[in-house]
Protein backbone atom coordinates (compact mmCIF):
# COMPACT_ATOMS: atom_id res chain seq x y z
CA UNK A 1 0.00 0.00 0.00
CA UNK A 2 1.24 4.12 -1.32
CA UNK A 3 0.50 5.22 2.25
CA UNK A 4 2.72 2.45 4.13
CA UNK A 5 5.55 3.23 1.82
CA UNK A 6 5.74 6.98 2.65
CA UNK A 7 8.46 7.69 5.01
CA UNK A 8 6.28 8.74 8.49
CA UNK A 9 8.90 11.57 8.78
CA UNK A 10 7.72 13.07 5.53
CA UNK A 11 4.33 12.05 5.71
CA UNK A 12 3.16 15.89 5.62
CA UNK A 13 -0.23 14.56 4.66
CA UNK A 14 -1.08 13.09 7.76
CA UNK A 15 -1.91 9.91 6.13
CA UNK A 16 0.31 7.39 7.03
CA UNK A 17 -1.27 4.46 9.21
CA UNK A 18 1.20 5.44 11.90
CA UNK A 19 -0.39 8.72 12.09
CA UNK A 20 -3.46 8.62 11.67
CA UNK A 21 -3.03 5.74 14.47
CA UNK A 22 -1.67 8.34 16.93
CA UNK A 23 -3.99 10.74 16.28
CA UNK A 24 -6.40 8.80 17.69
CA UNK A 25 -4.69 6.92 20.81
CA UNK A 26 -5.20 9.06 24.40
CA UNK A 27 -1.23 10.40 24.77
CA UNK A 28 0.26 9.82 21.84
CA UNK A 29 0.93 12.38 19.38
CA UNK A 30 0.98 12.12 15.59
CA UNK A 31 4.43 13.71 13.67
CA UNK A 32 1.66 15.33 11.34
CA UNK A 33 -1.96 16.09 11.75
CA UNK A 34 -4.00 16.09 7.93
CA UNK A 35 -4.13 19.15 6.39
CA UNK A 36 -7.49 19.45 5.91
CA UNK A 37 -9.00 18.77 9.53
CA UNK A 38 -6.06 21.16 10.73
CA UNK A 39 -7.58 23.52 8.81
CA UNK A 40 -10.97 23.29 9.95
CA UNK A 41 -9.85 23.48 13.70
CA UNK A 42 -7.37 26.35 13.37
CA UNK A 43 -10.30 28.43 11.46
CA UNK A 44 -12.50 27.25 15.02
CA UNK A 45 -9.44 28.36 17.23
CA UNK A 46 -8.15 31.29 15.45
CA UNK A 47 -11.69 32.72 15.54
CA UNK A 48 -11.93 32.48 19.58
CA UNK A 49 -14.88 30.13 19.21
CA UNK A 50 -14.85 27.57 22.40
CA UNK A 51 -14.89 23.90 21.25
CA UNK A 52 -14.93 22.03 24.71
CA UNK A 53 -18.12 21.21 26.00
CA UNK A 54 -19.89 21.96 22.74
CA UNK A 55 -21.58 19.28 19.93
CA UNK A 56 -20.13 19.15 17.33
CA UNK A 57 -21.50 16.82 14.02
CA UNK A 58 -19.14 15.88 11.40
CA UNK A 59 -21.06 14.82 8.21
CA UNK A 60 -18.70 12.73 6.44
CA UNK A 61 -16.27 9.72 7.63
CA UNK A 62 -13.66 9.68 5.40
CA UNK A 63 -9.80 8.66 6.00
CA UNK A 64 -9.05 12.06 4.84
CA UNK A 65 -11.59 14.77 6.25
CA UNK A 66 -14.22 13.22 8.22
CA UNK A 67 -12.76 10.59 10.85
CA UNK A 68 -9.59 12.83 11.28
CA UNK A 69 -11.69 15.88 12.00
CA UNK A 70 -13.87 14.25 14.43
CA UNK A 71 -10.87 12.87 16.15
CA UNK A 72 -9.40 16.27 16.13
CA UNK A 73 -12.65 17.67 17.91
CA UNK A 74 -12.67 14.65 20.45
CA UNK A 75 -9.00 15.75 21.56
CA UNK A 76 -10.29 19.23 22.14
CA UNK A 77 -13.31 17.95 24.51
CA UNK A 78 -16.58 18.63 22.08
CA UNK A 79 -18.75 15.76 21.71
CA UNK A 80 -19.02 14.71 18.59
CA UNK A 81 -21.57 12.83 16.49
CA UNK A 82 -20.55 11.33 13.12
CA UNK A 83 -23.14 11.15 10.37
CA UNK A 84 -22.54 9.24 6.94
CA UNK A 85 -24.80 8.26 3.99
CA UNK A 86 -26.41 5.45 5.82
CA UNK A 87 -27.21 7.62 8.67
CA UNK A 88 -31.62 8.16 9.09
CA UNK A 89 -32.38 11.48 9.71
CA UNK A 90 -29.35 13.20 9.36
CA UNK A 91 -30.97 16.78 9.61
CA UNK A 92 -32.35 15.98 12.91
CA UNK A 93 -28.75 15.65 14.23
CA UNK A 94 -27.33 18.27 12.37
CA UNK A 95 -29.79 20.31 13.60
CA UNK A 96 -28.54 19.51 17.15
CA UNK A 97 -24.99 20.73 16.67
CA UNK A 98 -23.08 23.93 18.05
CA UNK A 99 -20.42 23.44 15.39
CA UNK A 100 -21.10 21.61 11.89
CA UNK A 101 -18.51 20.25 10.07
CA UNK A 102 -19.66 19.29 6.18
CA UNK A 103 -17.91 17.14 4.31
CA UNK A 104 -20.46 14.51 2.70
CA UNK A 105 -18.62 16.08 -1.26
CA UNK A 106 -22.51 16.30 -1.79
CA UNK A 107 -23.42 19.87 -3.18
CA UNK A 108 -25.69 21.92 -1.28
CA UNK A 109 -27.09 19.20 0.59
CA UNK A 110 -27.08 20.79 4.07
CA UNK A 111 -30.05 23.53 3.61
CA UNK A 112 -31.02 26.28 6.61
CA UNK A 113 -33.45 24.32 8.22
CA UNK A 114 -30.78 21.95 9.55
CA UNK A 115 -28.73 24.47 11.34
CA UNK A 116 -29.42 25.37 14.86
CA UNK A 117 -29.84 28.83 14.84
CA UNK A 118 -26.40 30.81 15.99
CA UNK A 119 -24.33 27.64 15.76
CA UNK A 120 -20.80 27.35 13.80
CA UNK A 121 -20.75 26.06 10.49
CA UNK A 122 -17.12 24.67 8.83
CA UNK A 123 -18.26 24.22 5.07
CA UNK A 124 -15.27 21.05 3.63
CA UNK A 125 -17.32 20.84 0.50
CA UNK A 126 -15.64 21.15 -2.96
CA UNK A 127 -18.43 19.77 -5.44
CA UNK A 128 -18.65 21.18 -9.16
CA UNK A 129 -21.74 22.11 -10.71
CA UNK A 130 -22.26 23.64 -13.72
CA UNK A 131 -22.66 26.84 -14.93
CA UNK A 132 -22.79 28.40 -18.23
CA UNK A 133 -22.41 31.95 -17.02
CA UNK A 134 -18.66 30.79 -16.44
CA UNK A 135 -15.69 30.46 -18.88
CA UNK A 136 -14.95 26.42 -18.07
CA UNK A 137 -19.11 25.71 -18.06
CA UNK A 138 -19.02 24.69 -13.80
CA UNK A 139 -18.33 26.34 -10.46
CA UNK A 140 -17.80 24.83 -6.95
CA UNK A 141 -20.18 25.31 -4.37
CA UNK A 142 -19.86 23.38 -1.00
CA UNK A 143 -21.69 21.14 0.75
CA UNK A 144 -23.83 23.92 2.74
CA UNK A 145 -26.43 25.84 1.12
CA UNK A 146 -24.91 28.75 1.66
CA UNK A 147 -26.97 31.88 0.97
CA UNK A 148 -29.62 30.72 2.95
CA UNK A 149 -27.65 28.78 5.91
CA UNK A 150 -25.56 32.40 6.51
CA UNK A 151 -28.91 33.64 7.60
CA UNK A 152 -29.31 30.95 10.65
CA UNK A 153 -25.33 30.46 11.51
CA UNK A 154 -23.34 32.31 13.75
CA UNK A 155 -20.56 31.59 11.62
CA UNK A 156 -19.74 30.15 8.66
CA UNK A 157 -17.09 29.25 5.91
CA UNK A 158 -17.89 30.11 2.43
CA UNK A 159 -16.50 28.29 -0.91
CA UNK A 160 -14.30 28.99 -2.33
CA UNK A 161 -12.51 30.82 0.34
CA UNK A 162 -13.01 29.01 3.59
CA UNK A 163 -11.64 25.67 4.15
CA UNK A 164 -9.19 25.45 0.95
CA UNK A 165 -6.74 28.01 1.56
CA UNK A 166 -6.86 26.92 4.98
CA UNK A 167 -6.07 23.49 3.68
CA UNK A 168 -3.12 24.73 1.76
CA UNK A 169 -1.42 26.40 4.58
CA UNK A 170 -1.45 23.61 6.85
CA UNK A 171 0.75 21.70 3.90
CA UNK A 172 3.19 24.36 3.93
CA UNK A 173 3.42 24.13 8.08
CA UNK A 174 3.50 20.27 8.04
CA UNK A 175 6.03 20.89 5.47
CA UNK A 176 8.24 22.87 7.17
CA UNK A 177 8.04 21.77 10.44
CA UNK A 178 9.28 18.39 8.37
CA UNK A 179 12.13 20.40 7.45
CA UNK A 180 12.79 21.88 10.62
CA UNK A 181 13.05 18.50 12.65
CA UNK A 182 15.17 17.17 9.76
CA UNK A 183 17.47 19.87 10.06
CA UNK A 184 17.87 19.22 13.70
CA UNK A 185 18.41 15.66 13.54
CA UNK A 186 21.34 15.70 11.31
CA UNK A 187 23.02 18.84 13.14
CA UNK A 188 22.84 16.91 16.61
N1 LIG B 1 -11.35 22.16 0.87
C1 LIG B 1 -10.45 21.20 0.97
O1 LIG B 1 -9.32 21.43 1.28
C2 LIG B 1 -10.87 19.79 0.73
C3 LIG B 1 -12.12 19.54 0.26
N2 LIG B 1 -12.55 18.26 0.08
C4 LIG B 1 -13.94 18.10 -0.35
O2 LIG B 1 -14.70 17.62 0.77
C5 LIG B 1 -15.72 16.75 0.34
C6 LIG B 1 -15.56 15.41 1.04
O3 LIG B 1 -14.33 14.83 0.66
P1 LIG B 1 -13.92 13.34 1.06
O4 LIG B 1 -14.08 13.17 2.52
O5 LIG B 1 -12.63 13.07 0.43
O6 LIG B 1 -15.12 12.54 0.30
P2 LIG B 1 -15.51 10.99 0.28
O7 LIG B 1 -16.39 10.83 -0.91
O8 LIG B 1 -14.31 10.15 0.47
O9 LIG B 1 -16.40 10.82 1.62
C7 LIG B 1 -17.66 11.40 1.72
C8 LIG B 1 -18.27 11.01 3.04
O10 LIG B 1 -19.55 11.64 3.13
C9 LIG B 1 -20.56 10.67 3.38
N3 LIG B 1 -21.77 11.03 2.66
C10 LIG B 1 -21.99 11.01 1.33
N4 LIG B 1 -23.24 11.40 1.05
C11 LIG B 1 -23.83 11.70 2.22
C12 LIG B 1 -25.12 12.13 2.60
N5 LIG B 1 -26.07 12.37 1.68
N6 LIG B 1 -25.37 12.32 3.91
C13 LIG B 1 -24.44 12.08 4.85
N7 LIG B 1 -23.20 11.64 4.55
C14 LIG B 1 -22.89 11.46 3.26
C15 LIG B 1 -19.99 9.35 2.90
O11 LIG B 1 -20.61 8.31 3.62
P3 LIG B 1 -20.20 6.73 3.45
O12 LIG B 1 -18.93 6.58 4.23
O13 LIG B 1 -21.36 6.04 4.06
O14 LIG B 1 -20.04 6.51 1.98
C16 LIG B 1 -18.51 9.51 3.20
O15 LIG B 1 -18.22 9.12 4.52
C17 LIG B 1 -15.59 16.70 -1.19
O16 LIG B 1 -16.44 17.68 -1.74
C18 LIG B 1 -14.13 17.07 -1.44
O17 LIG B 1 -13.93 17.65 -2.70
C19 LIG B 1 -11.75 17.19 0.40
C20 LIG B 1 -10.48 17.39 0.86
C21 LIG B 1 -9.93 18.72 1.03
N1 LIG C 1 -3.71 13.49 -0.74
C1 LIG C 1 -4.59 14.48 -0.86
N2 LIG C 1 -4.32 15.65 -0.27
C2 LIG C 1 -5.19 16.71 -0.40
O1 LIG C 1 -4.93 17.82 0.15
C3 LIG C 1 -6.41 16.53 -1.19
C4 LIG C 1 -6.64 15.26 -1.78
N3 LIG C 1 -5.73 14.27 -1.59
N4 LIG C 1 -7.73 15.03 -2.57
C5 LIG C 1 -8.59 16.16 -2.98
C6 LIG C 1 -8.67 17.19 -1.92
C7 LIG C 1 -9.22 18.53 -2.37
N5 LIG C 1 -8.28 19.52 -1.85
C8 LIG C 1 -8.41 20.91 -1.96
C9 LIG C 1 -7.42 21.75 -1.50
C10 LIG C 1 -7.52 23.12 -1.64
C11 LIG C 1 -8.63 23.68 -2.26
C12 LIG C 1 -8.70 25.17 -2.42
O2 LIG C 1 -7.84 25.90 -1.97
N6 LIG C 1 -9.74 25.72 -3.10
C13 LIG C 1 -9.89 27.14 -3.27
C14 LIG C 1 -10.42 27.46 -4.67
C15 LIG C 1 -9.40 27.26 -5.73
C16 LIG C 1 -9.93 27.64 -7.12
O3 LIG C 1 -10.92 28.37 -7.20
O4 LIG C 1 -9.32 27.18 -8.10
C17 LIG C 1 -10.87 27.70 -2.25
O5 LIG C 1 -11.62 26.90 -1.66
O6 LIG C 1 -10.88 28.92 -2.07
C18 LIG C 1 -9.64 22.86 -2.71
C19 LIG C 1 -9.53 21.48 -2.56
C20 LIG C 1 -7.19 18.88 -1.32
N7 LIG C 1 -7.33 17.54 -1.41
Amino acid sequence: MILNAISIEKDVDGFHPLNIGKLSMKGREPLFVPCTPKGCTELLVRSGITIAKKRAVVVGRSNIVGMPVAMLLIKLDATVTIVHSHTPNPESIVKEADIVIAAAGQAQLIKADWIKPGAVVIDVGTNPVSDSSKKLGYKIVGDVHFEEARKVAGWITPVPGGVGPMTIAMLLRNTVDSAKRTLSKSSA
